[in-house]
């Protein structure tokens, strides 16, 4: 029995991986960067860190990992496996759909079953997936994927977070992650029967739950880090703390829960209870987790999908005004980040094209219909607050 991973960066080695090895599953990552690839295979194993849960720590060994540059070995290895994982970002999901495709259609000689799983912040990765093997699939291999492949969800509410210097020093494939467990995954698209995967929970009902967990814990980890970012923070935790951002957080949390428990017909409760999870992890100071990775590559965080412009227009779809996520929104507009090159091309299309041409270009809107005024609004009151200086 063994699994493939897409991907081997913070979520797939901190998590994915962490979970496989745990239950003593062979896995192989697939990873795009060979310096990251060739590391893995040189060292064979690698730290994962239980934030405020030490005596968790586990080292996770024999490890290995594939080069896109090896298509052949990755097609023999998705042939072999029971399951696949992506864990590359969604904006990636693109770049592997060859290397899948050649893969499914070796395991179809089989005929066994396979199931893919998405583990990605994104709006329908798995879909994204489906439509993409449908497309592309051999004519000979088109029953097998119908009947024996599923292409599937999880929701990944664990963080993984970049390690300290001094331990990367030591390990550099180290990774630090939250003291959470649980891996829920769409049951309703599987084929056949998952391996047993420790932590890995069946979900019959999932509609709607990775839209709500990524509108409502990355809408707030967005919020609180760019704002955050504008009032100087570092740390999430602290940031999560001041009252000047808790009382856009709150106004985030209310007009997503109205939205997100409307459109999945949840009572309201229910989801301003998950809010209630959300925040209270936002604020743990055991999860040390930094304002640089959650602000990171706001040019995809800004899309029109994404966490925040995606919530806002689910928000302004059930009649609601999103005064506070345009004001969270605003704040990423003006977010600054030197060593980030997409924080870079933002600084330079708001400071060469201008404002609306954020909205329009990154945020896929309307920079005069309602919601990119409202956002531009939110802009000069931030600017009389003295939070953005620009
Ligand atoms: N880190 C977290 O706390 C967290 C939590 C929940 C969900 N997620 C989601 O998990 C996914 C992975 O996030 P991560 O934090 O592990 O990111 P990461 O940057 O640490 O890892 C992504 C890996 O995918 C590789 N990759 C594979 N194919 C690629 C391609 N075609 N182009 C570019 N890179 C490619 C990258 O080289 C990199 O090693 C994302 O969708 C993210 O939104 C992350
Ligand atoms: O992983 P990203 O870059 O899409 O988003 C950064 C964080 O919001 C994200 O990693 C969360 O910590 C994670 O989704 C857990 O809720």
């Amino acid at each position: 029995m063994s699994c493939v991973i897409f991907g081997a960066g913070k979520i797939a080695r901190g998590f994915i991986g962490h979970l496989l090895y745990l239950s003593g599953i062979d896995f192989t990552f697939i990873e795009y960067n060979d310096t990251l690839a060739d590391l893995i295979n040189e060292r064979g194993s690698y730290t994962v860190n239980i934030l405020g849960n030490s005596d968790k720590n586990c080292v996770v060994k024999g490890v290995r990992a594939l080069k896109f540059s090896e298509p052949e070995k990755i097609t023999e290895a998705i042939a072999e496996a029971e399951c696949v994982f992506t864990a590359v970002g969604g904006k990636n999901l693109g770049g592997i759909t060859e290397l899948l495709a050649k893969g499914i259609e070796r395991k179809a000689v089989t005929g066994k079953d396979l199931n893919i799983i998405t583990c990605e912040n994104w709006k329908q990765p798995a879909q994204i997936l489906q439509d993409a093997m449908d497309e592309m699939i051999c004519q000979d291999a088109k029953l097998y994927l119908e009947e024996h492949v599923g292409i599937t969800e999880a929701v990944i509410m664990r963080s993984a977070i970049e390690s300290e210097e001094e331990l990367l020093k030591k390990d550099p494939l180290i990774v630090n992650v939250q003291d959470f467990w649980e891996l829920p995954v769409d049951a309703s698209r599987l084929a056949g029967k998952l391996p047993d995967i420790q932590g890995l929970k069946l979900v019959e009902e999932f509609t709607g739950f990775l839209e709500r967990k990524f509108y409502t814990y990355n809408a707030a980890n967005g919020t609180v880090s760019y704002l955050g970012a504008l009032l100087g923070y570092d740390k999430l935790a602290d940031a999560a703390h001041d009252e000047r951002i808790l009382e856009v957080l709150e106004g985030v949390y209310r007009e997503t829960a109205q939205a997100l428990s409307k459109k999945h017909q949840f009572p309201l409760e229910e989801q301003l209870a998950f809010t209630r999870t959300s925040k209270r992890k936002l604020q743990d100071y055991k999860i040390v987790d930094f304002i640089e990775r959650n602000a990171r590559d706001p040019l995809r965080k800004l899309g029109r999908e994404d966490r925040l412009v995606g919530s806002a227009r689910l928000v302004q779809e059930y009649g609601i005004v999103p005064e506070h996520l345009a004001t969270a929104i605003a704040a990423a507009v003006y977010y600054k980040n030197d060593s980030d090159p997409f924080a870079r091309e933002l600084e330079r299309i708001r400071k060469e094209e201008g404002i609306d041409a954020v909205l329009v270009n990154v945020c896929g809107l309307d920079a005069d219909g309602e919601l990119g005024r409202l956002i531009k609004s939110k802009i000069e009151l931030l600017k009389e607050r003295g939070w953005i200086n620009e």
